[in-house]
């Protein structure tokens, strides 16, 4: 699945109003057969609205979201929602709100299996495979969604969208409102099913810990643009734009214990200021607030390492890099979202 220049502008403040919000601008991204690629930032930075822009639940106002190489947005809306939602399937971060309480469980995935011409014989097998998939008993398929933990109905709401045998998943932030203590058991799950039958996913979270321990890619969202990417071991473990630094300085880890400065965090989030050039800007010489940085390769090519801005300077030789920050001056600000 690819995504190429995908922007979304929101109107705000009434039907007569001229403000907008502009969500997304110029969003590339792509997603291999059987790759999880995270997409992590800050609350309002935009991760949803290219989810939902993605399952088509909201207009992209700009740009080309491809699967297998078709541009979904150019086909006719009620053919292409038939075939893309069968392709992609959302699965969303509130397993409390997602099932409908008056159901049994039997009834979700019966009805996704319906929708999608998948019912019929052999449904009853196929909804004892799906639960043995997720790793809940079949008799659960009688229960109502009140009697299962936020964990068992996460487990539910992936089956609901395995039921349709989906290329693609987008998880948004499917374990953020679940006990820490069962989280490990749905990002093993997403694992599993990675490898076991080749889906892709996009997988949407604050939580770098988790981006590093699930996804293959890391993206880094700020308001609206991805700022940095990259192999997510590599991204997390040398982080090149102001902003992935500061997420990353914001994670608890005692192998870095001291480096945590939250005096140059504060410098960074300083003021929020409107320019034209980047949405982060940092430069004292208004370069950033000039012009739109260009993206630049990080370090060595095969961990797929880029990030757009213009106080990244490469490392001769050492095949390192010069973090932003350690150029980035102390009127780094942060531009308005809108
Ligand atoms: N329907 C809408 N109408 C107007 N503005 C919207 C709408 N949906 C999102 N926005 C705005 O778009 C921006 C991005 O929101 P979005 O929900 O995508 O962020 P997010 O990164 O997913 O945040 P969170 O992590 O809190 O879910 C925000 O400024 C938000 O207020």
């Amino acid at each position: 699945m690819e995504v190429r220049g995908l922007g979304k502008t929101f109107p705000i403040g009434g039907l007569f109003s001229r403000h907008s919000v502009r969500a997304l601008h110029g969003v590339d991204l792509s997603i291999g057969r059987g790759e999880i690629v995270a997409l992590v930032g800050e609350s309002g930075s935009g991760k949803s609205t290219l989810a939902r822009c993605v399952a088509r639940l909201e207009k992209p106002s700009e740009g080309a979201i491809l699967v297998d190489g078709v541009d979904i947005l150019k086909r006719d809306r009620f053919q292409a929602s038939r075939e893309f939602r069968s392709q992609l399937q959302m699965v969303f971060q509130d397993p409390f709100g997602s099932l409908n309480p008056a159901h049994r469980i039997d009834h979700f995935l019966r009805r996704s299996l319906a929708i999608h011409g998948r019912g019929g014989a052999g449904t009853e097998q196929r909804l004892e495979e799906l639960m043995a998939t997720v790793g809940l008993q079949a008799d659960m398929l009688d229960s109502y969604p009140h009697e299962l933990s936020g964990g068992q109905r996460q487990r539910v709401a992936i089956a609901r969208a395995l039921a349709v045998e989906p290329q693609v998943i987008l998880a948004d932030e499917p374990t953020s409102m679940l006990d820490v203590s069962v989280r490990i058991g749905v990002l093993n799950l997403m694992r599993r099913l990675r490898y076991e039958q080749g889906i892709s996913m996009l997988y949407i979270t604050h939580d770098l810990a988790s981006a590093r321990y699930l996804a293959d890619r890391t993206a880094v969202m700020f308001a609206g643009e991805l700022v940095e990417e990259g192999e997510s071991l590599d991204l997390l473990a040398n982080p090149a734009h102001p902003y992935t630094q500061l997420l990353v300085s914001a994670v608890p880890d005692p192998a870095r214990a001291g480096s945590y400065d939250p005096v140059r965090r504060a410098a960074l989030r300083q003021a929020v200021m409107a320019s034209t050039g980047c949405s982060f800007d940092g430069d004292p010489d208004q370069r950033c607030s000039a012009d739109q940085p260009v993206r630049h390769q990080v370090g060595d090519p095969a961990n797929r390492h880029w990030v757009r801005c213009h106080l990244y300077r490469p490392r001769a030789g050492a095949g390192g890099h010069a973090l932003a920050a350690e150029t980035a001056p102390q009127g780094a600000a942060r531009k308005a979202s809108a």
